[in-house]
């Protein structure tokens, strides 16, 4: 693909040496010290290109505006435009060769960006691509109505599905990675800069065998989690009683499990490890930091997992990884389990690798488990993650310190049950020592979107008792008339006054939130969804191309036809609503200024 004439410059083939004085000039802005940066480091962009602004900033590199200098006789807006992305010098190589390799094989077509030349110098490259200008995902996320986010995640599931075709993981899909024109209807996946390819032992998510394979794996595991719950002292439901120790199936699983220990429920992990740690007479300065007592509790945390490597090593699956190098020998006896360090035969163990790349908030739970069977599944939970995000109008919606945190808040929405399954599926073990029931998707989508309405005052005081206090459910940790709990045992208010997704989008949204990546649906299959089907016939201008980068238009309303139809739409719905608040006068208020802020159809 040259560009215009622009020389493709190989890997490997220094153009020019880099000059070794700075430019006299200090730069003014960040976007000037970009460009200067970019110039000196490689000389020939300035004499292909006027580089004219910084459009991005990443972690590994910068990206910035160009156009070609041979066009800059043209008028504007007939100039070609180019988004340059200049790594950072200390990017690896490997990493920027895959990113290269990504773009040249899979891009430019299938809303997957492409590339036009690969300049480099020295140790620093830059990669030219085409500009494609967009819109912040934070202006646009709550201002979609329901054809909008169809045709958003209709598109990003059309990028998913090609990528996932090569059989390479994204890795890193969130909001900033899929870029939007809004006026357009165009949509970019960028950045491969994580991505990987699936090897081929893991076979992708939609493999035929290896997907049959894992599924009766995972079968295998669900038997033996019932059996196991029943033997286990808890006595009746599985799992019941707390701490939800598992310990006595450890040993009967063969070494296959790794256990991780998420001490802790589903609220704040740390808080119980630290308590639990504090019933074993850790250190009088446990919470610190720095203290070794502290990063005993970690290891602690984290040594289940080698207590239950098979003495023959290996592991059930014959993967490469967690090995026990010890393991012929009859020594490895395991003796860290409740010792506050992690005794020296697990320290000889290999340790677990886990690829655990990607953008905290996006990690879905088999990476969060360090599971190193990866497979496209990661992208499509991230997708879900977005989907979440639009759906709810929370942005960012998972906001973790760690990856512990991160999956005590899956465990949260999720219940401990999903998760203990799925751990057990993937050959991992997480121990819970609190139950938690799963929360519905629905009810967490309309309340946080209606927020306004569900948190108001003067609900709370309308549902309190005379003491001015109101039941929490124990759950989900809300007031009982806001429950979020799927089987709620409170009489909660209503949600379907509030409604604005079809029944389809909450079944997809599931569907790509599955927690077992096994059972995941794959994004070829998310875009036969009845939430993209059933709508095809009614709005097919609304769905967009199937392939190729955005030509297509969407038949857009003009602002005064959308308020005039929403009107007509409230006035059908809200009879329903003002039943549901009656007698309180702040609740219609409130109602009416959120209907005008989200602006939906009910469909
Ligand atoms: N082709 C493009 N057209 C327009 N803008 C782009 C293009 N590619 C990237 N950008 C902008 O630059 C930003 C950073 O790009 P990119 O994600 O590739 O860099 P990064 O260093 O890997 O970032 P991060 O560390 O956040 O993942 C994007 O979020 C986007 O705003």
């Amino acid at each position: 693909m040259p560009l215009g004439g622009a020389p493709i410059i190989p890997i490997g083939s220094p153009m020019a040496v880099m000059p070794t004085t700075p430019r006299a000039q200090k730069p003014r802005s960040k976007s000037e010290e970009a460009i200067s940066d970019l110039l000196l480091r490689i000389p020939d962009i300035g004499i292909l290109f006027d580089v004219h602004s910084r459009i991005g900033n990443g972690t590994f590199s910068t990206v910035l505006l160009a156009t070609l200098r041979r066009e800059s006789h043209l008028p504007d807006n007939v100039r070609r435009k180019f988004a340059i992305k200049h790594h950072i010098p200390t990017s690896h190589p490997d990493r920027i060769m895959k990113e290269l390799q990504c773009m040249t094989k899979m891009g430019g077509t299938n809303n997957v960006v492409g590339i036009h030349c690969c300049l480099r110098c020295d140790a620093s490259a830059a990669f030219v691509m085409p500009y494609m200008p967009h819109d912040r995902f934070h202006d646009f996320f709550t201002r979609m109505d329901v054809s909008e986010i169809r045709l958003y995640m209709r598109n990003l599931l059309i990028a998913l599905r090609h990528v996932h075709k090569f059989d390479i993981i994204h890795r890193d899909v969130k909001p900033s990675n899929f870029l939007y024109n809004r006026r357009r209807r165009e949509f970019l996946l960028v950045d491969f800069g994580l991505a990987q390819h699936v090897l081929p032992s893991m076979g992708s998510s939609s493999a035929g065998m290896g997907a049959v394979g894992k599924r009766s794996r995972e079968a295998d595991n669900e038997e033996q989690l019932a059996q196991h719950s029943m033997q286990g002292g808890g006595g009746g439901a599985a799992g019941a009683g707390i701490p939800m120790e598992i310990a006595p199936s450890d040993a009967e699983l063969g070494g296959a499990v790794k256990r991780m220990r998420l001490e802790e429920g589903s609220k704040m992990p740390l808080k119980q490890i630290n308590e639990i740690a504090q019933g074993e007479a850790p250190p009088a300065d446990f919470g610190n930091p720095n203290n070794p007592g502290q990063q005993a509790s970690v290891q602690q945390l984290q040594q289940p997992e080698q207590n239950y490597n098979a003495p023959g090593g290996g592991t059930a699956s014959g993967s490469k990884y967690n090995t026990n190098r010890n393991a012929a020998g009859s020594g490895t006896k395991c003796f860290c389990f409740a010792n506050p360090s992690v005794c020296l035969n697990c320290l000889m163990k290999k340790e677990v690798h886990a690829s655990r790349a990607g953008t905290p908030g996006y990690r879905p739970p088999e990476v969060l488990l360090k599971y190193p069977d990866q497979t496209t599944a990661v992208d499509v939970w991230a997708a879900g993650v977005i989907f979440l995000s639009i759906m709810s109008s929370v942005y960012p919606f998972f906001k973790a310190p760690n990856d512990f945190v991160a999956l005590a808040e899956i465990v949260t929405i999720f219940g401990d049950q999903a998760i203990r399954k799925t751990a057990l599926a993937l050959e991992r073990m997480v121990t819970l020592s609190q139950r938690s029931r799963p929360l519905s998707l629905r009810k967490l989508c309309l309340r946080f979107r209606h927020r306004r309405v569900f948190s108001d005052d003067k609900l709370h005081r309308s549902h309190a008792n005379q003491d001015g206090k109101c039941e929490v459910c124990r759950n989900c940790d809300q007031y009982y008339f806001n429950c979020l709990c799927e089987d709620s045992e409170y009489n909660d208010e209503p949600l379907d006054p509030y409604e604005c997704f079809p029944a389809s989008a909450y079944d997809l949204l599931h569907r790509l939130l599955e927690v077992n990546p096994h059972k995941r649906i794959t994004a070829a299959e998310a875009l036969l969804h009845p939430f993209f089907t059933a709508a095809e016939g009614q709005n097919q201008a609304a769905t967009g191309p199937l392939s190729g980068g955005g030509d297509h238009q969407m038949t857009e309303k003009s602002p005064q036809a959308e308020q005039s139809a929403s009107r007509k739409q409230r006035r059908q719905r809200y009879p329903k609503v003002a039943g549901a608040a009656a007698g309180n006068e702040q609740m219609k208020q409130q109602l009416e200024l959120d209907v005008h802020a989200s602006n939906y159809e009910k469909l």
